[in-house]
């Protein structure tokens, strides 16, 4: 197993859920964070989808060295390598392209590409690719999808994402095949807008206690 495979089984194993982020100010993600960091989740997503979000990794990953900041919704390369720079110790992407698994080989950082079918599991496994996100989980089959890939794709570890919230994640994280699940849901809206930051720690807290239930 190559030493980026090695370092996103430790990512997933962190945590049971890994907040995905999408911050306008680097002053929101800081609170936000420092609810979810108290609440005992450290591995932080945080999408490239905003004008500031460079600024607010760089920001976060000084703020809270010891948690493990990453850049989300990795398209390009370009953006792979100014997550970097910012700071970023990991990289999500919502799937793969040719262009990204060429220019991203030998990338300095673990890079959690998705798949959503056994054929582009199975691509990227050739690329040496055995961590994957499975996105947009819930929408793609979910549970089940995992399940019946288990036994025949034995070697790849999933951390599925999209649609999860409390409720849903105890049954993927019962599947041998999954580590780790992401999602959106330990950041409701409403508790940024209201600057609820001990409700986030809860809603963190009791993420970070989920198991397989
Ligand atoms: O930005 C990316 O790279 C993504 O893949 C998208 C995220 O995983 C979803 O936004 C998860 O959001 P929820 O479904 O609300 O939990």
């Amino acid at each position: 197993m190559t030493d980026h495979n090695k370092a996103l089984l430790a990512l997933l194993g962190r945590a049971p859920v890994i907040p995905v982020l999408t911050f306008e100010t680097p002053e929101e993600a800081i609170d936000v964070s420092g609810a979810l960091v108290a609440g005992g989740l450290d591995v932080l997503e945080v999408t490239l989808r905003t004008p500031r979000a460079l600024e607010i990794i760089e920001a976060l990953a000084k703020a809270f060295p010891d948690a493990w900041v990453g850049a989300g919704t990795v398209l390009r390369i370009a953006q792979a390598e100014a997550a970097h720079r910012a700071g970023a110790r990991f990289l999500v992407s919502p799937g793969s392209t040719d262009a990204l698994l060429r220019d991203g080989a030998n990338f300095v950082l673990p890079w959690l590409h998705a798949a959503v079918t056994a054929s582009e599991v199975m691509r990227l496994r050739e690329h040496g690719r055995r961590v994957l996100k499975f996105f947009p989980a819930e929408q793609s089959g979910g549970v089940g999808v995992l399940k019946a890939w288990a036994p025949v794709l034995q070697d790849v570890t999933f951390c599925p994402t999209g649609g999860i919230d409390a409720a849903k994640a105890p049954a993927y994280l019962a599947l041998p095949n999954v580590g780790a699940v992401g999602g959106s849901w330990v950041v409701p809206a409403d508790s940024v807008a209201k600057r609820d930051f001990a409700g986030i720690t809860e809603l963190a807290r009791a993420a970070a206690a989920l198991s397989a239930k």
